[in-house]
């Protein structure tokens, strides 16, 4: 498998295949025999005694020892978890769920329509891949575990740790890994925070060129007594913002906001700095629509210098929203808004430039790829390009979903599409993890991006304006049918189908600096994608394209001439190894290849093709062996004798206008060896 199409590639030894595949059954099997039976009261004491352990000995295991995660792991210090069982998030609104009690819980039962209001009374365990910690319900003093999993963390602030009082939605009680019963959250949105919100936040550095802000004042409350008026609320959201405690300013900002729009007080100064305000801090935060809309909602129209000063500050938030979030045309309407209130700012001129040149690459395809490769380093992988993407168009593919297609005749060579990664985590990221999944579906044990799985739910939960284009894409499991639900407590994502369309579509972007590839060789933490245009791209062994990873831009280029309406295509699987390859790309993306050349390789026959991967074995042992240009006489010999027998191998008719994989490699040497001659 090549590791620039799978974001990591593990092979297992049939031992830890089995060992692997028994464990995560015999906890499914477990769950199964228990289905509906009821919950055992278990011994406060026992289960924070455990906490604390584990607290303890989580926090030993975290103690900073940087070189632990680069080093090779491991599959069994990999990550492993069964997949396969999705279910739906919660979609309904929190009034609409009946109170439940924890006496009430059955084992791996969903308690559909049903809500349990919990205190939490032990620290936070945080593993890998999931955390842990006890809660109690307050009526009857019973307490049971509570495991949020892999996504806990929402901008470096630990959601079980965020607060004390949770409310969980549609309840799924069932057993943990070591078999321990446990009420289970995968889905963000089922897990709601009821008090003591954001007090945790890890601090951040706001980008110093988004402006300072109005009315701030010396930071001294952290805590916001009951009974503010909007202006303290918005003093209070100013302190925190000082403090860069993000959470808790957007929090003030928004108590403020609710105050003064309950009130129904006018448009007046005080509503325009808290939205002016939460933009600023919404931009930091990455969450793009509420940043444009807050900015736009902060603008006074009024034309006196004061008044230009601050909404000239507005467009410069909603332009860098709109910039951030690829919608170049109106970035730039912003910016020149900006300019024309206050000419002499010079940030309005350079945003200005920046995003023409954005809006040039989209149109033209044409880049300066030099500036962006000599501009890409481990702290700046990621490139400040717009997509190209007009040469193409999605349609649909008979046998095989929707697919690419061309809008017009491509030249070899020619760039097909440019793409900007909707989200990618780099293997030297925090947010780098990959784990070993087993699909109790298919019964197949595969890789998985899990940190991207996870960083994917958190901007679609940052941005739902974005869900749409993801939850688009294939994957097997449907989820909750690609619909917006926004309610009280933010947008639902179903991340079970996150999970899903990940695994058919991510890949691994291949290298940023040169002769560096991210992830290979690591199984904990190798870098992994999604670009959103490509995941459209069907495969074919014999394809019509070639993928190249600058940062995070995808550059996609004809390899022959495409001509207009025909089909993209780019392979998933580049082995020669017809076998191997088959099997890779069943077991990865679910599909048995059918065009012209498996076709072929496939009417060869086992034999055939054992003799042919015999022969091919022993040129590559060959061409590893000696550099082409300083090749012996006899290694060169020896060379055309392999070839000449691996042709032999290749039926004439059949093979007519087909690739001979098994000698290309062989090929290229001799060519290379005969330049020197
Ligand atoms: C990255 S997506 C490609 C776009 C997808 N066809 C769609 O409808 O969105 C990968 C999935 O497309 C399908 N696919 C891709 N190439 C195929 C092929 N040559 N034959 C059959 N199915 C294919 C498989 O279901 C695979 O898991």
């Amino acid at each position: 498998m090549s590791s620039t199409n799978q974001p990591n590639t593990i092979f297992l030894t049939p031992e830890e295949d089995e060992r692997m595949r028994k464990t995560l059954k015999i906890r499914l099997q477990k769950c199964q025999l228990l289905a509906g039976q009821p919950r055992v009261t278990s011994n406060p004491k026992s289960g924070l005694n455990q906490v604390a352990a584990a607290s303890l000995l989580s926090d030993i295991a975290a103690a900073p020892d940087r070189g632990l995660k680069s080093q090779k792991a491991r599959p069994d210090t990999v990550v492993a978890f069964a997949v396969g069982r999705p279910y739906p998030p919660c979609t309904l609104l929190l009034q609409d769920l009946q109170l439940m009690r924890m006496s009430d819980l059955r084992i791996e039962t969903h308690h559909r329509g049903r809500v349990l209001t919990l205190r939490r009374v032990a620290p936070v365990v945080k593993l890998v891949a999931l955390s842990w910690t006890v809660v109690q319900e307050e009526s009857s003093g019973e307490t049971e575990r509570l495991e949020v999993s892999l996504h806990k963390s929402r901008h470096g602030q630990e959601l079980l740790e965020s607060g004390s009082i949770f409310e969980v939605k549609e309840p799924y009680f069932t057993l943990s890994d070591q078999g321990d019963p446990t009420l289970r959250i995968d889905h963000p949105s089922d897990l709601v925070v009821c008090k003591d919100v954001f007090r945790t936040d890890s601090p951040r550095s706001p980008t110093e060129e988004l402006g300072d802000l109005e009315g701030a004042v010396s930071a001294t409350a952290h805590t916001s007594p009951a009974g503010n008026t909007a202006r303290e609320w918005k003093e209070e959201g100013n302190a925190a913002l000082k403090q860069q405690n993000l959470l808790l300013a957007h929090e003030n900002y928004t108590q403020g906001l609710q105050l003064v729009t309950r009130d129904g007080a006018a448009k007046e100064d005080l509503v325009c700095d808290l939205f002016r305000n939460r933009a600023y801090v919404n931009l930091i935060l990455n969450r793009l629509d509420e940043a444009r809309a807050d900015a736009l909602a902060s603008l006074t129209g009024l034309e006196d210098q004061k008044n230009k000063e601050l909404d000239s500050k507005a467009y410069f938030r909603a332009g860098c929203a709109a910039y951030d979030l690829g919608e170049f045309q109106e970035a730039k309407r912003f910016f020149e808004e900006q300019q024309r209130l206050t000419p002499d700012r010079k940030d309005a001129a350079a945003r200005l430039r920046q995003t023409e040149l954005r809006i040039q690459e989209q149109d033209t395809g044409v880049y300066d790829f030099k500036k962006i490769k000599a501009g890409l380093s481990v702290g700046r992988p990621r490139v400040d390009a717009a997509s190209f993407t007009r040469n193409v168009r999605v349609g649909e593919s008979p046998g095989r979903g929707r697919g690419l297609f061309a809008n017009r005749d491509i030249d070899s060579g020619e760039i097909i599409i440019c793409e900007k990664t909707f989200c990618v985590v780099w293997g030297h990221e925090e947010e780098a993890l990959t784990a070993m999944t087993y699909d109790s579906r298919d019964d197949r044990i595969r890789v998985s991006p899990a940190g991207l799985c996870k960083a994917i739910v958190q901007k679609l939960l940052d941005n739902p304006s974005q869900v749409g284009k993801v939850m688009d894409l294939y994957g097997d499991y449907q989820g909750i049918d690609k619909q917006l639900i926004k309610e009280a407590s933010g947008l639902v994502i179903d991340a079970f189908q996150v999970h899903d369309i990940v695994s058919r579509n991510a890949f691994g972007p291949g290298s940023v600096y040169s002769g560096h590839h991210y992830g290979e060789g690591e199984f904990n933490n190798a870098s992994a994608g999604l670009w959103i245009l490509a995941s459209y791209i069907n495969h074919s062994c014999i394809s019509n394209s070639e993928k190249e990873s600058m940062g995070d831009l995808m550059v996609l280029r004809a390899t022959r001439p495409i001509s207009a309406n025909e089909e993209i295509t780019h392979s998933y699987d580049a082995s020669s190894d017809y076998d191997a390859r088959t099997v890779a790309l069943m077991n990865t993306w679910g599909f048995t290849c059918t065009c012209t050349l498996c076709i072929a390789e496939k009417a060869d026959g086992p034999a055939l093709r054992k003799k042919r991967q015999e022969l091919e074995n022993e040129a590559n042992a060959l061409v590893g062996r000696d550099i082409a240009v300083r090749a012996k006489r006899l290694s060169i010999i020896k060379a055309r004798r392999l070839a000449r027998s691996i042709n032999d191998t290749y039926d004439d008719e059949r093979y007519k206008d087909l690739p001979r994989m098994a000698l290309l490699r062989i090929q290229k040497w001799l060519a290379e060896a005969a330049t020197t001659r």
